[in-house]
């Protein structure tokens, strides 16, 4: 990379099957041009099914670039993360600047960069910020569940937004409208989710839940956590890459809050999506994740809720819990008044766990069990991000 910070090379992953399936004519038309103008040099790969630009991050030789850049939605750009975790030179794959040109339906990541700048959603600003070449840190958060690891930079959500996101997914014929419909749906018939959180709360955030007696260890829990014990298992085992943090449970206050949920959901970046601000104080770096937790909340309240979600004013609600946390365990239960049927847990739009007995057509079997506790832990900047220029 030049001295000032210009890129010359670019790796650009296109997805063109995300979002309104434009992701090839965005990149001929609107990211080409522009990149050809800058002078930058550049090798395009289309993906041709899911998971393969986590396989290409794996396996790409990263000398030759000085950035990857997804024409994609924020799913793609998680599996690069995810591709250069698995690594075995992990160490030096996970700061190549990383960038994002906005072809989803979820494009959460590219308004959080351009909001922070003040500067409005559009192709071409998010283009501008790769071209200029500014960078900032970004958290990446460890999703653990035993030996099973999921990298998020994103968020997590389960409950009512999960269910919303994911059980939408067969109204897909009715555009973007399907959102709304189904969450009035679930709205009229409001789901409450047994279970319980515990959490290290961030510095100013002490007060928030019930102390925890810290009797059981990750371990009895079947959560790795990044130990030196852990790290052994992980060259002998299945995985290779990045452990994941190392959190030395006896020196941290746990605290809690027991449900039942309506949702919870945990963020790395404020948005979500081009219009919701899901967690309004998050900041790209900080090493917390921001929570929005809602328990008991009269249903029509939750509509309101809703409505306030475009400029995050729904936190000041005092239906909705709002903290930071330096590490969180969920441990998922059952819906209220049935004993067989759970939720669903999403994680940068991944089904991580799913516990409702199905498994939408064609939807590959979980990465983890829906009851055992799911533990996240971040990692403060980690990775790297091409960013325009804060105010
Ligand atoms: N050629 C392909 N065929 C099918 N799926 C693909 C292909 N390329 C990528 N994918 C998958 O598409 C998913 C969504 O991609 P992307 O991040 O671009 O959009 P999104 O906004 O997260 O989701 P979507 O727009 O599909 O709701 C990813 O899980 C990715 O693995």
């Amino acid at each position: 990379m030049p001295p000032s910070g210009r890129p010359r090379r670019l790796f650009i992953i296109v997805n063109p099957y995300g979002g309104k399936r434009s992701g090839r004519n965005i990149f001929q038309n609107e990211v080409l041009p522009l990149i050809e103008a800058a002078g930058i040099l550049y090798t395009m790969q289309e993906t041709k099914h899911r998971l393969h630009a986590q396989e290409i991050a794996h396996s790409l030789d990263l000398r030759k670039y000085d950035g990857i850049v997804c024409v994609s939605g924020d799913g793609v750009m998680v599996e690069v993360v995810n591709g250069f975790l698995q690594r075995e030179d992990w160490e030096t794959a996970i700061k190549v600047p990383l960038g994002i040109i906005p072809a989803g339906t979820g494009n959460g990541m590219a308004q959080s960069l351009l909001h922070a700048a003040g500067e409005p959603f559009s192709i071409s600003n998010a283009l501008f910020a790769i071209i200029r070449g500014h960078k900032r840190p970004l958290d990446v958060t460890s999703v653990v569940q035993g030996k099973t690891r999921f990298f998020s930079v994103l968020m997590l959500t389960w409950g009512l937004v999960a269910d919303v996101d994911i059980e939408s997914e067969k109204y897909r014929w009715m555009g973007s409208a399907r959102l709304e419909f189904y969450f009035l749906l679930r709205v009229m018939n409001l789901r409450r989710y047994n279970g319980r959180v515990i959490f290290v709360p961030a510095p100013g955030y002490e007060e928030v839940g019930e102390p925890v007696e810290q009797t059981t260890s990750c371990k009895q829990n079947g959560i790795s956590t990044g130990s030196q014990e852990d790290k052994a298992d992980d060259r002998n085992g299945e995985t290779s890459g990045y452990p994941g943090p190392s959190i030395e449970e006896a020196d941290l206050e746990w605290r809690s809050l027991s449900g039942p949920f309506v949702s919870v959901w945990l963020g790395n970046v404020p948005f979500a999506s081009e219009d919701a601000m899901a967690a309004p104080k998050a900041e790209f770096a900080d090493g917390y994740l921001d929570c929005a937790i809602i328990r008991d909340c009269p249903r029509w309240d939750v509509l309101g809720l809703m409505f306030q979600m475009k400029d995050g004013a729904y936190v000041n609600s005092p239906y909705v819990e709002y903290f930071k946390v330096k590490a969180i365990r969920i441990e998922p239960g059952m819906r209220v008044g049935s004993s067989n049927k759970g939720g669903i847990i999403d994680s940068d739009g991944e089904v991580i766990a799913r516990g409702d007995g199905s498994r939408a057509g064609g939807e590959a079997e979980h990465l983890m069990a829906y009851g055992p506790p799911i533990q996240l832990t971040v990692d403060q900047g980690l990775a790297t991000i091409f960013s325009p220029k804060s105010r």
